[in-house]
């Protein structure tokens, strides 16, 4: 890797450079014409600081990253400031409407750009809508012999368009194959590939530095020129050295007013894998949707280049690991979806604006029947599965655009492919799309010829409304709202950190809330256990006095029964003993008297059944002894 073209600093990091004459690609792409081989004895090696990379979590380029690396602030290993290439101010400005390009390459035959133009950033306001800005271009791939060629081509008349068609002949006894497409460019055999790019792919490089996003891709079926449209070879530079070429030339022609940023990612989808080719991390990148909705594939490393030559060369190295093997059909054919993404960042001086575009040029890996060979037809499976879910994609995306059933972006299946994922944004109307599709006339590839064909008619009616990339900013404006936000986010983290500790001291309250209330709990059924003791203690000693009652019943019946028994005998004694009583009064009707000597005389109430006991306390009242007869107080008759 030559790092010539940069000047080192002190600091390691690339100095700011004019972009000069352009140096020949002959050096560094050293692929032959027909034939891509593969060179291991390549290193590697992005280490070389003319070459600054970093590995981001994106390929989306935000504002927010790009006003960081205008304001000098540090982007993690990105090429911290400096790297940016600054160039004095212009004179004059001429701003173009974006929109021409779109005449100049539908209408004219559009030269690649020359050092002398300028092409200027729409200045502070909203770039236009490009409006429906879809090329679709046919390119024949040459044959050995003309022999039974069964496919015409030329100018529509009074087309305003000027489109150019290409029908197969009557004499095809398939009438499904009779037909006549009409695209924008229809390229003969004989065309070369810098007139390809001037025609197809120059307006949509133009537009990417104007900040407008683009995509190029070449679909056709396996070795039909794919490849060699898009990369080329030593002596015939393709798309993508020739859009580089024009794009750091346009950098270079707008130096003066405006600084730039060129990085770059390359990839590929090899067996439904995605696969960083700049990286050497076996980690394989994953793709998300972003906050917006954007597609964002991470991590994925971005270079920064400051030249096309340095392009060439990552590309070179990369190539050369890249999945490649023998087909039917092609020595070298791309046994993967290659895709290359450029990432421009502008930063006008003079109206504070930075804008961000990315151009996407894409190498699809070609479609093909079932190849004898397994690990071939594997590789095949996958292939022509993510091509036809390309085709279903643009299939309901045209349909939508028409008026049809498939009018919502859910309906479409980007998801059942990493490639349509991928291209997802691009296809569904946010990029200028160029198609190259590159065909063969042999009559025995009559059907994949037509089947491309139609891919390409269905390409044209896909939706766009290409917008300007990013928003163009006024980035002083941009800091102070930021600053703004800043002070504002900082409040609000302010107000959250106080809710927060306000939450945590309720936390912590509730907490020994709960564990009084725990505590209170277990002390409450401490307390009913103590209950249930107590009353089952009680109810022990209630049954105790119950039983001691009983008890105390039965021996009063004893001392009752005693004392009678004393009584009796002691009125027997009496009896037998012929004591003198007193003149006895007469008792009350129903009393008998009981006992001997006055203190022990007892009344009792005497009825049909039984002789209650009265008291000693009856002798107040009782009635005069002396009036009673002994026999009265007999004891045969008072018997109890
Ligand atoms: N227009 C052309 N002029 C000269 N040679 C061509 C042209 N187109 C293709 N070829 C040659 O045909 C062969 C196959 O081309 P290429 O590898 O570009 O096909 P492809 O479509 O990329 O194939 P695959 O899909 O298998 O990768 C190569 O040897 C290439 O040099």
């Amino acid at each position: 890797m030559s790092s010539s073209t940069n000047k080192v600093g002190s600091t390691g990091l690339v100095a700011p450079r004019r972009y000069s004459t352009m140096t020949s690609l002959r050096n560094v792409t050293p692929q032959m014409k027909g034939s891509y081989p593969q060179n291991p004895s390549l290193i590697r090696n992005f280490s070389n600081p003319s070459t600054p990379m970093y590995r981001s979590n994106s390929t989306q380029l935000s504002v927010a990253e790009s006003s960081a690396l205008e304001l000098g602030v540090s982007e993690g290993t990105a090429s911290p400031p400096g790297t940016l290439d600054r160039y004095p101010r212009p004179s004059i400005l001429n701003l173009q409407d974006a929109s021409s390009y779109r005449t100049e390459s539908f209408d004219s035959a559009a030269s690649s750009f020359s050092k002398t133009d300028r092409i200027p950033s729409s200045g502070t306001g909203k770039l236009p809508l490009l409006g429906n800005d879809i090329i679709t271009s046919i390119r024949i791939r040459p044959v050995e012999t003309q022999n039974n060629n069964l496919w015409s081509h030329g100018t529509v008349l009074n087309d305003p368009y000027e489109r150019e068609y290409i029908h197969q002949d009557t004499s095809s006894n398939s009438s499904s194959l009779q037909q006549e497409y009409m695209f924008n460019h229809v390229f003969g055999v004989e065309s070369d590939n810098l007139s390809i790019y001037r025609k197809s792919v120059a307006s949509v490089v133009r537009n990417v530095f104007s900040g407008y996003n683009g995509i190029v891709f070449a679909y056709g079926m396996t070795g039909t020129g794919k490849t060699y449209s898009m990369q080329g070879t030593d002596e015939e530079p393709g798309i993508i050295p020739l859009g580089m070429r024009d794009l750091f030339n346009m950098v270079e022609s707008n130096a003066d007013s405006d600084t730039f940023q060129i990085r770059i990612s390359y990839l590929e989808i090899y067996n439904e894998r995605i696969r960083d080719l700049i990286s050497d991390s076996h980690e394989e990148p994953k793709v998300r949707e972003g906050a917006n909705g954007e597609v964002i594939v991470s991590p994925m490393t971005r270079v920064l280049v400051t030249s096309p030559e340095e392009v060439s060369q990552v590309i070179e190295q990369c190539n050369a690991i890249r999945k490649t093997a023998a087909t039917d059909y092609n020595t070298y054919s791309s046994r993967s979806h290659a895709i290359l993404q450029v990432f421009l960042i502008r930063n006008s001086e003079s109206t504070h604006t930075t804008r961000t575009s990315t151009l996407s040029l894409v190498d699809l890996a070609g479609s093909e029947r079932a190849s004898t060979d397994h690990e071939r037809r594997k590789e095949g499976a996958f292939i022509n599965k993510s091509l036809l879910t390309l085709g279903t994609v643009i299939s309901r995306l045209s349909t939508s655009l028409n008026g049809g059933a498939s009018s919502n972006n859910s309906h479409i299946p980007y998801r059942e492919s990493k490639l349509t994922r991928l291209l997802q944004q691009s296809l569904s109307g946010q990029s200028q799309i160029s198609l190259l599709a590159t065909i063969s006339i042999e009559p025995r590839h009559a059907v994949e010829t037509t089947n491309t064909l139609k891919f390409a008619m269905r390409t044209q009616n896909l939706p766009t409304e290409i917008r300007q990339a990013e928003a163009s900013t006024n980035y002083q404006a941009e800091v102070s709202s930021l600053r703004a936000a800043l002070a504002k986010s900082n409040q609000e983290l302010e107000l959250c950190t106080n809710v927060i500790k306000q939450l945590k001291s309720d936390l912590e309250e509730r907490d020994a809330y709960i564990s009084w209330l725990e505590a209170e709990k277990s002390h409450e059924s401490a307390i009913s256990r103590a209950r249930l003791r107590m009353e089952e203690l009680l109810s022990d000693r209630n049954m105790e006095i119950a039983d001691l009652k009983e008890e105390l019943s039965d021996k009063e019946k004893i001392i009752y029964a005693l004392r009678s028994s004393q009584q009796r005998r002691e009125l027997a004694e009496l009896n037998q003993s012929k004591i003198r009583f007193p003149k006895f009064r007469e008792l009350p009707k129903g009393y008998v008297l009981e006992g001997t000597g006055k203190e022990n005389m007892n009344f009792f109430e005497k009825n049909d059944q039984t002789t209650r006991y009265v008291s000693d306390q009856a002798e107040m009242d009782a009635p005069d002894v002396e009036t009673m007869s002994l026999e009265a107080i007999n004891p045969q008759t008072t018997a109890i």
